[in-house]
Parts: C-alpha cells; structure tokens; sequence
C-alpha cells in the first residue's frame, strides 16, 4: 500500500437535499473525525468496520456542537479508496456540511483535489484507469445505454480485453527472445518472423474490430447529436415534445416562438438522441429572433443527425428548399408534418430534394406516422446491423486515439517483416504496440496524464 495523507470533501451535489456526505479517506481518517464525534463514551476507533453510527460533530476546542450525524466507519481494504474511510452523513444544504468540512481540515485532514478519491482507488490497485474514466463516464451519464456502457467498463469489460490482447503479445515478444537466445533449429530467423507476422496481424485484426465499435460508442456516450430544423410554425417544438413526451418546449401557433435553443436528452428505440428544437430558420427584423435563427444555423452545422420539418399542407417555399441544401451536409430524415390537414405540398419535389433520405409523414395534431418516424431514426443508427447488450464498445476519445496508434505501430512491424529489418528492429515495434494498450489500462502511464484525467472528475468523486 502507498503512502498518502488522509483527504476530505463533499461527495454530494451543493443545492438543498435532506442529507450531505463529507467522505474522509487515509490513514488518520478514523482518528480525525473521531476528534470531532460525540456520542457519550463512545469512540469511532472501537467500533466495527462498515457500522454506522450516531452521534454529533463538536469543535474539540470550543465545545461548540456544530451538526447531528450519522458516521461510517469502513476499514481498508474493503473501501472505495481501499484505505480507511469515514463518512459523515450531515444535514442537507450548504451550510453545516461546510462548516462540519472546515472543522475536518482544521483537525488534520486536507481538501481532497477533484477526483482524488478515484485516483486513490486507481493508484492503491482496486481499479484501472480505464475502470475509473468510466466511474466518470457513469455520474456524466444522461441516457440508460450511455450508464449501461459506463457500468460496463467499470466492471472491467475493456480491461479485460486490452489485458488479453497485451498478454498475446507478450507471449510473442517472450518465444522471440528464446528462439534468439536458445536457436534450436536452423531456419530459426523465419520462424521468428513468422511468428511475429501472424501475431501481429491478428492482434491489429481485434483492435481495428474494437476501433469499429468506436463510433457507436461514442454516440451510446453522448447521443446522437441530433438538430429539429425547419421554417417557423411548421411543428418543430410540438415534435421535441412528443419525441421526450412532456412540455418541454413553447408551442404556439406564432411564428417565431421558439428563440432560443432547447436542448434534451431522449431515447428513440434504443438509440440515444441529443435533441435540440430550434428557431424556425427565416429572414427577420427582430434582434432577438436574429440571434435565434444565427444559433439554429450554428446547431445545424455542429448536428451530427438533422430532422428537417416541412409543413404539408403549404406549399413549398424558397426557404424549405434553401434547408434541404443546409441540411445535405449530414444525414437527415424529411418529415412532413400536419397529414390532418389536406396536402398542398409537391411530394415529388420533396423526393427529389431527400436525395435518397427518408420522407416520414406524421401528424403531431393525432399522432400519426410517430411510430414510422422513430424506426427511421433507430435505421439509421443501427443501419441494419444489430447492437449487441453486451458488446464491449470503445466510447473514450483517449481510448480510441491509443488503439489508432496501436495499429500504427502493428502497421510498422509488417512492413519491417515485409522489407525483411532485423528482427530486433520489428521487436521494438511490437513492443511500442503493448505499450501503447497499456496506456488504456494505466498500466503504462506517466503521472503528468494521469493529473490531467482526474482532475477531470467532479470534486468528492
Ligand atoms: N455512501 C456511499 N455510497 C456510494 C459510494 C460511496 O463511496 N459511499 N460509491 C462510490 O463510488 C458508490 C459505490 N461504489 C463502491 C465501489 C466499491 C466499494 C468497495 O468498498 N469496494 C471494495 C469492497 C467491496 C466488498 O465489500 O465486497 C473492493 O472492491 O475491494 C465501495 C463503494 C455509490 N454509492
Ligand atoms: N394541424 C396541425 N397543427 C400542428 C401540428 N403540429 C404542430 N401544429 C401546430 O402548429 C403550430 C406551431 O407549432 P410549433 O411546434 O410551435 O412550431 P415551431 O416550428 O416550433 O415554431 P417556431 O418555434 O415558431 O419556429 C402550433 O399551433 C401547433 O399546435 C400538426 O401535426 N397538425
Ligand atoms: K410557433
Ligand atoms: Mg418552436
């Protein structure tokens, strides 16, 4: 075990709650809350492991009481930390967990630095760094597949196949070296290359099925970027509001309504969207609707998926056909909403301008076309292919950057076999392929990058 000094913060959101946690972990975690607890005779030292216990939080030097609380006492190494950890279980609010906090610094503890407690657990073993991004990834979570990817990877899903991947290289590297050392046959200097040949190339085979998952990956993560465009008043709002079936967003029949962007996370069919409603696009006086239509403009272009919404029973204007040729930067789904009303729109326009993408009608006023909507939007993510629940998906840009630069280096071990280098040279680049999975895991990483991951997290994490 390594040697730290024990550290102290809030681990829960600030804002009104009925109950905050100030969790302590090192060495002196028991005996420093203990100087602060009070609870008749008894001592926080004696008690049991992973018992709570209640009590009251008293200045030492003053006397003064300054909460009620309830305090765990949880031992290394069964701890988050897997050194010796208290929580304290205060009052909600701001106000005495803070004051309970100063008092814990004053009597020996030190402000724990963002994410140190999961650093903690990383650098005492319990996890790897790819475990702890995904505790991150976990509290950042905003949709069921994105937390159920997190949990994955915390529970060690990718570690486990970066670790098999390395272990396949290390056993080359390692029969390379005896076949050097110990040359048993004469044709020695072939069967070292063929070894590393068929290694190298299968080892690249699983990481570049890994890099493929990367994209979908990243969209489990973060949703699908996903933009509502459109002319004003043709139902983008009412179509936000239906898709995450609540009244988020204004709907009025005022042109214009919607000025701001609104933003929301949903889950169609399986496929996380980010959503964002926009100002209906058009030419206007109005300063604040200008801004709108500026930032709708600036949300098409950063979108990753478009929903461009025409009102059918109007016919098509100079504007709609201006957003099919915005919108033709990214994939998009056509909808042409308001099927209650009679249609005046040229459908046959309209398919010439999708260009191949979908045309969905629906009606936002009696619901209808929803059901064909959504599958068209779950189509496109899943273009046909079907996602496994329990595929292990590549989700983190670090990540996704190392397994490019591990193909990289498995490029180079095949064209110094393939230009016949010496076998030491070939050597170092399968080397440099093990280190670089290693990076993953953490099992090689320099301090520098590991402040700068953790100091990512939230405060008390
Ligand atoms: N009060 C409280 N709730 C919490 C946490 C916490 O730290 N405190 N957690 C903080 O994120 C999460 C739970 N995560 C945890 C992960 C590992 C261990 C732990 O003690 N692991 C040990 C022993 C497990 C066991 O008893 O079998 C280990 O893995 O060695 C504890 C919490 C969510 N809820
Ligand atoms: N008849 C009918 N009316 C609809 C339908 N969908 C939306 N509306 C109405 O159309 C009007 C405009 O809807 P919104 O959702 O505010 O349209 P928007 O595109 O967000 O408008 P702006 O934010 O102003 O650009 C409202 O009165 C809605 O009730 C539909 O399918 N049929
Ligand atoms: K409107
Ligand atoms: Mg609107």
């Amino acid at each position: 075990m390594l040697e730290f000094d024990t550290i102290a913060a809030i681990s829960t959101p600030p804002g009104e709650g009925a109950i905050s946690i100030i969790r302590v972990s090192g060495d002196d975690a028991v005996a420093i809350v203990n100087k602060a607890y009070q609870a008749g005779k008894k001592s926080l030292e004696m008690v049991d492991s992973h018992t709570i216990h209640y009590g009251h939080i008293v200045n030492p030097q003053t006397n003064e009481m300054i909460d009620e609380v309830m305090v765990t006492v949880l031992r290394a190494p069964k701890t988050f930390t897997r050194e010796d950890c208290v929580e304290i279980n205060t009052h909600g609010g701001i106000v005495a967990v803070n004051r309970v906090l100063q008092l814990i610094l004053q009597l020996g503890a030190r402000l724990a630095e963002p994410g140190e407690f999961t650093k903690r657990a990383f650098l005492n073993g319990r996890i790897d760094l790819s475990q702890a991004e995904a505790v991150m990834d976990l509290i950042r979570a905003k949709t069921d597949r994105a937390m159920g990817l997190a949990l994955k990877q915390m529970d060690g899903n990718l570690s486990r196949l970066i670790r098999s991947l390395r272990r396949e290289i290390l056993d080359v590297l390692a029969q390379v070296e005896v076949n050097i050392d110990y040359p048993e046959y004469d044709d020695v200097e072939e069967m070292t290359q063929r070894m590393l040949l068929e290694k190298a190339t299968e080892v690249k085979g699983y990481v570049l099925q890994l890099l493929e998952t990367a994209q979908q990956g990243k969209i489990l993560r973060d949703g699908l970027s996903t933009a509502i465009i459109g002319r004003p008043n043709v139902g983008k709002s009412s179509l936000l509001n239906q898709l995450i079936q609540e009244d988020k967003a204004i709907v009025t029949n005022i042109a214009g309504t919607t000025r701001d962007i609104v933003e929301e996370y949903v889950n169609v069919k399986g496929v996380p969207l980010k959503l964002v409603d926009t100002a209906g696009i058009r030419e206007t006086e109005d300063i604040v609707e200008k801004i709108g239509v500026e930032r709708s403009r600036q949300a098409l272009s950063d979108a990753s998926f478009i929903l461009l919404v025409i009102n059918q029973a109007e016919p098509l204007s100079i504007e709609d056909e201006a957003l099919f040729e915005a919108a033709s930067h990214q994939p998009f789904v056509v909808i042409l909403n308001k099927t209650d009303l009679p249609t005046v729109v040229d459908e046959a326009r309209i398919t010439e301008l999708a260009q191949g993408n979908p045309v969905v009608k629906i009606s936002l006023e009696t619901q209808e076309g929803i059901d064909q909507l959504e599958q068209a939007i779950a189509d496109f993510f899943f273009s046909g292919a079907v996602v496994s629940e329990d595929a292990t998906y590549v989700s983190n840009t670090r990540h996704v950057a190392l397994l490019n630069k591990t193909v990289a280096a498995f490029d180079e071990v095949l064209n110094g076999l393939a230009n016949d280098m010496p076998v030491d040279l070939v050597q170092m680049d399968m080397t440099q392929a093990w280190t670089l999975l290693g990076e993953i895991t953490g099992d090689a990483v320099q301090d520098e990058l590991l402040d700068q991951l953790f100091s990512q997290f939230c405060l008390g994490k």
